[in-house]
């Protein structure tokens, strides 16, 4: 049966199918979310672990475009380290993290520039372009996007060379602002230009805080494998919902592995001028749109301080 909208007063009085008022309730219920983000940027995180499959891949891709008509402005910056590992896997070159950083020696960094930019990119930009023109592609090193220095990792208070892993020191987004002001959906990937010459490898978690501070994102969301931020992980799974700036500061000392970086940014992010950051579970379909339209939200908030 089909609802008619009952505007004829000599007509039948209106029949509603039976989960009608529950699909108007979750349209009305993104209404304010939608009022408070209309116009704003929102940079997205897309975690290598959270393009599990294609069903997955297509639900992110559907949510950005989403994102795009209800009038926000999407910028995706991807990820990808179980790609380069398995594609590293495949060429027989061994790689290792330390500090939730991939040693990225000069051999690594050919497999990283290549993965990332163009294969996981490439794969990005395609879903989206399923729905129309609108996703472009870029490297971090395209018109300067990121710049970046040697980065050296700190392990018990002792600094490691990890090698070609860099630390952005500029980003100039003039470019990415042109896209957003042309209708389009940035796709970004964490590779950046140095200031010596050479190519980085940046965590693609470190590269979204910053390039959500310099467009005055805002939120920034971050896509992972797990529900959020796990309050003593790997003991418990209990997840912690919202966390303040000067909390996360405390935490991070603690954290261990790929939620190092992740958290980081976060912190980065709203100490930087973004209102707040998310980390969500990729793995939920539609993510994205449960975290920004409804109102409980999902995963961990990070907020720059605690409301008064
Ligand atoms: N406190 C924690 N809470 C949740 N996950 C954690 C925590 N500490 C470490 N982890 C690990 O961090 C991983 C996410 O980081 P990472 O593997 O780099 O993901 P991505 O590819 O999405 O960036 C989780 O799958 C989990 O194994
Ligand atoms: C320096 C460093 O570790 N770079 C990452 C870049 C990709 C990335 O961050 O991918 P995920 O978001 O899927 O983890 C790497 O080489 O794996």
């Amino acid at each position: 049966m089909t609802a008619t909208t009952g505007n004829d007063a000599a007509g039948p009085s209106p029949q509603i199918v039976p989960d009608a008022h529950a699909k108007a309730a979750v349209l009305i219920e993104a209404l304010p979310w939608l009022e408070r983000f209309r116009g704003r940027t929102v940079v997205i995180k897309y975690g290598g672990h959270a393009m599990a499959d294609v069903a997955l891949r297509e639900s992110f891709a559907d949510d950005m475009v989403f994102l795009l008509h209800a009038g926000l402005r999407p910028v995706v910056v991807h990820g990808g380290g179980p790609q380069i590992n398995a594609h590293l896997d495949r060429l027989g070159i061994e790689t290792s993290f330390t500090a939730g950083l991939r040693v990225t020696t000069p051999e690594t960094m050919e497999v990283v520039r290549m993965v990332l930019v163009g294969q996981v990119n490439r794969d990005v930009v395609g879903l989206i372009n399923r729905h129309g023109p609108f996703a472009v592609g870029m490297s971090g090193e395209d018109a300067h996007l990121f710049t970046a220095e040697r980065k050296h990792a700190e392990v018990d208070g002792e600094k490691i060379d990890i090698g070609q892993v860099g630390e952005i020191v500029t980003v100039q987004a003039g470019a990415v602002r042109a896209l957003l002001d042309d209708g389009r959906i940035p796709v970004v990937s964490s590779v950046a230009r140095g200031t010596d010459g050479e190519v980085y490898n940046v965590n693609a978690d470190t590269a979204a805080a910053a390039l959500a501070v310099a467009l005055g994102a805002g939120k920034l969301v971050v896509l992972t494998d797990v529900e959020g931020l796990y309050a003593d992980w790997p003991a418990s799974t209990e997840v912690i919902s919202r966390v303040t700036a000067a909390e996360l500061a405390g935490l991070l000392p603690g954290l261990a592995s790929g939620m190092v970086p992740k958290m980081e940014a976060c912190l980065t992010a709203v100490t930087g001028g973004v209102p707040q950051a998310h980390v969500l579970d990729g793995r939920v379909p539609h993510a994205v749109l449960l975290e920004m339209f409804t109102d409980e939200g999902i995963g961990t908030m990070v907020v720059p301080e605690e409301r008064s």
